[in-house]
């Protein structure tokens, strides 16, 4: 069945100049997080520091407005929780894993200032082994949002699973129809 390309982008998530084969970062594209090419996401950029393959980080310094604003003069949690999960989420690649949130708890230790340079960090925390010794599928992070001098403002702890490329492959084929 041909696609109709006159449909908003809006509507099909995938650009139209990525029909095809999109891969999985093209797919990300429009990430809310990320992704270069949605105008109203938050265009996070991050750095992946893996020299130590056990303690792998990803780092992204930015900033926000009023679009983000919860409480007066800060930004919203439910962004805050967005922000974490996506410091979290950017670990997974440098670990060779396709992986989707299955849990994350939240503490919000200090209400986290718009018009503010600020920090947000993920760390691996660990990956434990299956009974029979195999890697396992559960990956656990760590993220924080910082104040420039270290001052952590909230911080969260989630687990990713990594999914099965087989069971990714018929989610994409899914979402393309
Ligand atoms: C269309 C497809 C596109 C895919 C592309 C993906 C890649 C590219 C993403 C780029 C974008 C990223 C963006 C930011 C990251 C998001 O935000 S991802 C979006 C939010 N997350 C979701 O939508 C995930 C929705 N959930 C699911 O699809 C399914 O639950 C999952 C995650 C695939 C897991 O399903 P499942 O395989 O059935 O796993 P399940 O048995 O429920 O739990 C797994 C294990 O965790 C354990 N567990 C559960 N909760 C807990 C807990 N609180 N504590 C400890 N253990 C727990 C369970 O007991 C279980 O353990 P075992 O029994 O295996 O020992």
């Amino acid at each position: 069945m041909s696609k109709d390309t006159t449909l908003p982008d809006n509507a099909r998530h995938t650009p139209i100049s990525m029909d095809g084969n999109p891969t999985i970062d093209e797919r990300a594209n429009h990430c809310f997080g990320c992704g270069p090419a949605n105008p109203q996401g938050l265009h996070l950029h991050f750095t992946t520091d893996t020299s130590n393959p056990q303690a792998i980080t990803a780092t992204c310094h930015f900033q926000l407005d009023r679009m983000h604003e919860g409480p007066p003069g800060h930004i919203h949690g439910g962004i805050v929780a967005a922000l974490l999960d996506e410091a979290m989420s950017k670990l997974n690649r440098p670990l060779n894993v396709l992986a989707m949130t299955r849990h994350m708890e939240i503490d919000y230790l200090r209400p986290v200032p718009l018009y503010k340079p600020l920090v947000l960090i993920g760390r691996h925390l660990s990956r434990p082994a299956k009974a029979d010794g195999t890697p396992g599928r559960k990956f656990f992070h760590q993220g924080e949002i910082q104040l420039p001098d270290g001052t952590v403002l909230a911080r969260s702890k989630g687990l990713f699973i990594a999914i099965d490329e087989k069971l990714l492959a018929a989610g994409l084929a899914q979402t393309e129809t």
